[in-house]
């Protein structure tokens, strides 16, 4: 299973989570991936943990004032971006040219989605994988694998009936192995999670739980 941790902008120390999710990820089932503030980006790769940006921009280098680039987040040493996350809505073309300055730079890509209608749109654009996130359940605590079981496996059936190789994560109110268990049970291929870990008083501890069962 594939654990992507996002730091959101949260006040936590982003080397101690990375370090804590190096750890765990070397010496478990699991790979472990923080997504953390964009200029937290290189102190976190410095870790050797898998680092991803939380958005980056459709735009190349240029006039493009705020923009956060593929080109500078790669350079920082992230090797992946989410894109599209409830916090951080985009329109379509913004998407699909934020998946083309991901492509310029090799990053791996999940789109996030609330549902399945969604997720059969974003995997038509052909990331490596999409995640489904219901917002009203994000830091709830309570998982969607509990809360709402079809909106995982529905949108587990709406990418593979648009493209097979497209993966997909599931999110929100993940906070325990058992809740990733139930996400793996359900077809998903990976969580998104965050204030499970960005908000634990001991985010190594958390993140051993998370792996434990898997
Ligand atoms: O938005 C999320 C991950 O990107 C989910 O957040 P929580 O894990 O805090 O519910």
């Amino acid at each position: 299973m594939f654990v992507l941790v996002n730091l959101k902008a949260y006040p936590c120390d982003p080397v101690e989570v990375a370090t804590a999710a190096h750890e765990v990820s070397e010496s478990s089932d699991a790979d472990v991936a923080i997504a953390p503030q964009a200029a937290a980006i290189e102190t976190v790769a410095e870790t050797g943990v898998e680092t991803w940006a939380q958005h980056v921009s459709p735009n190349e280098h240029g006039s493009h004032t705020g923009s956060t680039l593929a080109e500078a987040t790669a350079e920082a040493g992230a090797t992946g971006t989410l894109l599209n996350h409830s916090e951080n809505r985009l329109k379509l073309a913004d998407i699909d040219g934020s998946l083309d300055a991901a492509e310029r730079v090799d990053f791996d890509t999940v789109v996030c989605a609330n549902n399945a209608e969604q997720v059969a749109a974003a995997a038509a654009l052909g990331p490596d994988a999409v995640a489904v996130e219901p917002p009203e359940l994000i830091g709830t605590g309570t998982p969607v694998s509990q809360a709402d079981p079809d909106i995982v496996r529905d949108a587990v059936d709406a990418a593979a009936a648009v493209d097979e190789s497209v993966d997909v994560y599931c999110g929100a109110g993940i906070s325990t192995g058992e809740d990733v268990v139930a996400a793996e049970e359900l077809g998903a291929d990976g969580v998104l999670l965050a204030s499970g870990v960005a908000k634990a008083d001991d985010p190594q501890a958390a993140l051993e739980d998370l792996v434990d069962p898997l």
